[in-house]
């Protein structure tokens, strides 16, 4: 048997809920082959985020390196990337031409507040990174600060699409687990020609920690495997809906979602629609 495998590029979650844990988890679900670099550390826990103690860069370049020049991988991750230079580091490798698919979650601030890449840095993620991405998978807040477009409205939200494709994406999704009031909640893939949604509805939790990586992590594992974009996107949107159907209290704040969910759940009841562009 040949293992499909995957490299995640992320900061390490010391609770175990998100980051690098989390996507090992996820890819561990799927069965996928799962191998990390490690960006930072954090000290958090259910409350907040303690501590930020980035790696070096050294260290950061032999991860990648060590991994790459021997394993290989079949799709990439990234999380928390934490400033420019290790952002350099990342796309002096994405820019080789053999380089497995790239998944990015532009993830910017931890949901407790805390900031996990630096303001400054934005900028060098969207324009040296994000062309050599498959998919980039930025959250409400995300997509606004990187377009200064409010995303109140699905027009808004197409629009924000349509901005950050520029940047060089094969595609962007548009996660809308932000969204404040509703029933349901709709992820938009837009690839350029067309924009899919994923709808599900909304589940009442405050146990909602990890999603972004987990989701971001299941669509990697997914590609790893072959699958379409489109394909890989609603697969990981059941995933992600079953391990946050079961997410437990652990510790005194917002629990972690259960990656273990799927395997005795029974589908998830996710819509999905097209319109071209
Ligand atoms: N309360 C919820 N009910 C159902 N799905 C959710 C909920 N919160 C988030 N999701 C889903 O989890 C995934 C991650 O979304 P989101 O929470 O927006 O990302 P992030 O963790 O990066 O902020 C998306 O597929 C989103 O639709
Ligand atoms: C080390 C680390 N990386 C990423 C995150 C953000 O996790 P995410 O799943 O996007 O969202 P929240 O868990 O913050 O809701 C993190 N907290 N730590």
């Amino acid at each position: 048997m040949t293992y499909t495998k995957a490299l995640t590029i992320a900061g390490s979650d010391s609770g175990g809920g998100a980051g690098i844990q989390a996507d090992l988890k996820t890819f561990q679900e799927l069965e996928v082959y799962g191998m990390s670099a490690i960006t930072a550390l954090t000290a958090q826990n259910t409350v907040g985020v303690q501590g930020v103690y980035p790696a070096s860069t050294e260290a950061l370049h032999a991860q990648i390196e060590s991994v790459l020049s021997d394993i290989g991988a079949d799709a990439i991750k990234t999380g928390m990337l934490y400033d420019e230079e290790r952002i350099d580091i990342v796309a002096s490798f994405a820019k080789k031409s053999n380089f497995p698919p790239l998944i990015v979650d532009p993830v910017m601030i931890s949901t407790s507040g805390t900031p996990l890449l630096k303001e400054e840095a934005k900028q060098a993620m969207m324009e040296k990174l994000f062309p050599h991405a498959v998919l980039i998978t930025p959250n409400i807040p995300e997509a606004e600060a990187m377009t200064n477009i409010s995303a109140s409205s699905l027009k808004a939200r197409k629009d924000i699409a349509r901005e950050l494709l520029t940047f060089g994406s094969e595609a962007v999704l548009i996660k809308g687990g932000h969204e404040e009031d509703a029933d349901e909640i709709t992820d938009i893939l837009f690839d350029g020609a067309e924009f899919h949604y994923f709808t599900s509805p909304k589940i009442s939790t405050s146990h909602t920690h990890g999603t972004g990586c987990t989701f971001a992590a299941a669509i990697t594992a997914y590609t790893a495997m072959g699958k379409s974009m489109h394909d890989a996107v609603r697969a990981a949107k059941i995933f992600v809906y079953q391990a946050l159907s079961r997410a437990e209290t652990i510790g005194s704040g917002a629990g972690p979602v259960y990656h273990a969910a799927h395997r005795t759940a029974e589908g998830a009841p996710v819509k999905m629609e097209v319109e071209r562009e």
